[in-house]
């Protein structure tokens, strides 16, 4: 017999992204956003043969991929190399090479809201002209000009949803992450969809169902987001429905039959329902998936999921005659959802009684090396949920357990859980980490001497600043494009995100004292452990600086740390070379530090 050995490193490099994917009108084209060919572009599968061809290639990230309600034409967005200046791009119904369709400067950004239902429009959002608030505007097809339709004050402002006849317009104001409001612009006026504007509470996927009902999520009054409805003719904004402890995530309209998709998620995973306006009912449509990235619905009324759980990665499914079917087949090669990890759900106390949910996975026996990796998840208002990482089942299969913790401040636990984060980076949040650590000391699953810690983003910060204050616990740490000075940080970020900074984080100059005590580069001294930077040089969220400034201090300090930059990234790894090079930098110095 011959006998094959266990999964080698290489086989977890092999799956790929997918992104976002769009269905054509008549339902026999799928188009979807994938790095499976080393680098982002767009992809096609003429249903029902699901074989994939490459379709658009522009080696780019891609922001949208939207079809032409007539086949003329089909819309995309994309940025240069992770900048996330993404304008938008038309590419002929054959496939080919993207043409340029309204785009600006190269720091100009284009964001895509919508075609009017004859596609002959294309409506938009654009920092043009409006960095901070952001302005909407209407693209005709045939002169092939922009007109003005909205300047957005007081907060950025994204156009959500149009009516049928376009005579009504859906807006989304981002005051922050907590605070979201949402408006109908008229002709007659302004209409704000919730009861009070002065309450922070958030709005989100707005829906026309008719030209004068717009159907949404709001938390207006509650700690989940339920389904709500505003109707422009009464005034009148009322409950539709709630889904108890689990929050409305997304929305998707079908006007074809009245039927509402809507996505939820509690703690670690999603779920899925119908609402049907004919007969105002619903029910759950269960999914072999647990995490939902994006919904689509043709018109015959055919369902699309984007959807993957822990040991599976993201797929396109297709729920047809109440059964769910995959369409691409993106996999580990060789290696099966029972050979990798399914995490444990926990939950810990931490230091005021907040109970705090945590992901756990344990490597399996055959392969475990006895060390931990903590893991605090980015965002900070996101959450670790059961969703496929390449990199966590590479260290799972090299031995590594791995625990994420859903700190306060993360999504899916209640509006007030996610708030406790604002204006409080350091604190709160940092001490339900260390309670993490504590629990997992106590339950003999690691020590100081096993265990790493490594994040990216805000779970860079956060890795940073454990590491400055608690240096005692690692053994080495990596800090994935981390925020290392909130002072520096304030400045730097996209002109869209400053209105909501405030909010966010606190004000650099009333807030000084707690910048310092919150910003990881005051540690320099107790940072003692061997450090990884990585960092992705066109980050326009965390830029390069953060991490350059604590590299260099660390440096002449005379600490050992190591420090990859990808050129051509942002605040993410989309090409193959760089996530192998990335892995395969982890691994060895992970391996080098045990
Ligand atoms: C404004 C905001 O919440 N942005 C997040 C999506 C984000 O990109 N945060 C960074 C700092 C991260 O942690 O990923």
């Amino acid at each position: 017999m011959i006998s094959f050995p266990k999964p080698a490193v290489e086989q977890f490099f092999s799956s790929y992204n997918i992104n976002n994917f769009t269905v054509s009108p008549d339902g026999k084209r799928v188009l979807f956003s994938t790095n499976l060919d080393g680098k982002v572009n767009i992809w096609a599968m003429d249903e029902p043969d699901t074989y994939p061809y490459l379709f658009g290639k522009k080696d780019e990230a891609v922001s949208f991929i939207k079809f032409d309600p007539k086949n003329r034409y089909v819309l995309t967005g994309y940025d240069n190399d992770g900048d996330e200046n993404f304008q938008i791009y038309a590419l002929s119904p054959k496939g080919g090479l993207p043409e340029p369709l309204i785009t600006g400067k190269r720091d100009e950004k284009f964001f895509f809201s919508k075609t009017s239902r004859d596609g002959d429009k294309i409506y938009y959002g654009t920092s043009k002209g409006n960095e901070n608030y952001l302005n909407t505007a209407v693209y005709d097809l045939e002169n092939g000009e922009s007109r003005l339709l909205h300047e957005g004050e007081d907060a950025p402002t994204y156009l959500v949803d149009i009516s049928a006849d376009e005579t009504n317009s859906a807006y989304l104001q981002v005051l922050s992450n907590t605070y979201m409001l949402g408006f109908i612009k008229t002709s007659a006026g302004i209409d704000y969809i919730t009861p009070d504007e002065g309450v922070a509470h958030t709005v989100s996927g707005m829906t026309f169902v008719k030209d004068d009902e717009v159907w949404f999520a709001t938390n207006y009054g509650s700690e989940y987001t339920y389904l709500a409805k505003y109707n422009l003719t009464d005034k009148v904004f009322s409950k539709v429905m709630d889904f108890g402890k689990e929050s409305v995530e997304g929305l998707q309209f079908d006007r074809h039959h009245n039927m509402l998709y809507i996505h939820t998620e509690q703690g670690v995973s999603d779920r899925l329902y119908y609402y049907d306006l004919n007969h105002d009912m619903s029910d759950e449509i269960k999914a072999p998936f647990d995490v939902i990235r994006q919904l689509s619905v043709t018109k015959d009324g055919t369902l699309y999921a984007l959807g993957g759980s822990a040991t599976e990665p993201f797929n396109i499914w297709k729920y047809n005659k109440e059964k769910w079917s995959a369409l691409t087949k993106n996999h580990v090669p060789g290696v099966t959802s029972r050979d990798m990890v399914e995490p444990e759900s926990i939950f810990y106390e931490s230091f005021d009684g907040l109970e705090i949910e945590a992901l756990l996975f344990r490597a399996k026996e055959e392969n475990r090396n006895g060390y931990t990796i903590f893991w605090p998840h980015g965002g900070p208002q996101a959450a670790e949920r059961k969703f496929y990482r390449a990199m966590f089942q590479m260290l799972l299969n090299r031995g590594y357990n791995i625990f994420c913790p859903n700190f306060r401040g993360s999504t899916g636990y209640g509006a007030t859980f996610v708030t406790y984060v604002e204006q409080d980076w350091g604190e709160g949040p940092r001490l339900d980490n260390i309670e993490a650590i504590k629990w997992l000391f106590d339950n003999g699953i690691s020590s100081p001497d096993t265990l790493f810690l490594v994040g990216g983003s805000y779970g860079g910060y956060m890795a940073l600043l454990l590491h400055g204050r608690h240096p005692e616990y690692f053994k080495a740490v990596v800090d994935i494009f981390g925020v290392s000075n909130l002072f520096t940080f304030y400045n730097s970020v996209p002109d869209h995100w400053k209105p909501i900074m405030k909010r966010w984080i606190g004000d650099p100059e009333e807030d000084k004292e707690r910048f310092e005590k919150d910003s990881p580069i005051t540690y320099l001294d107790t940072m003692s452990r061997p450090m990884l930077v990585i960092q992705g040089a066109r980050d326009p969220r965390v830029v390069k600086e953060e991490s350059d400034q604590i590299v260099e201090k660390l440096r002449d300090a005379g600490r050992d740390v190591e420090y990859l930059v990808l050129d051509d990234e942002g605040h993410g790894f989309s090409k193959k070379a760089n996530e192998i090079k990335v892995y395969e930098t982890m691994l060895r110095f992970l391996e080098s530090h045990q």
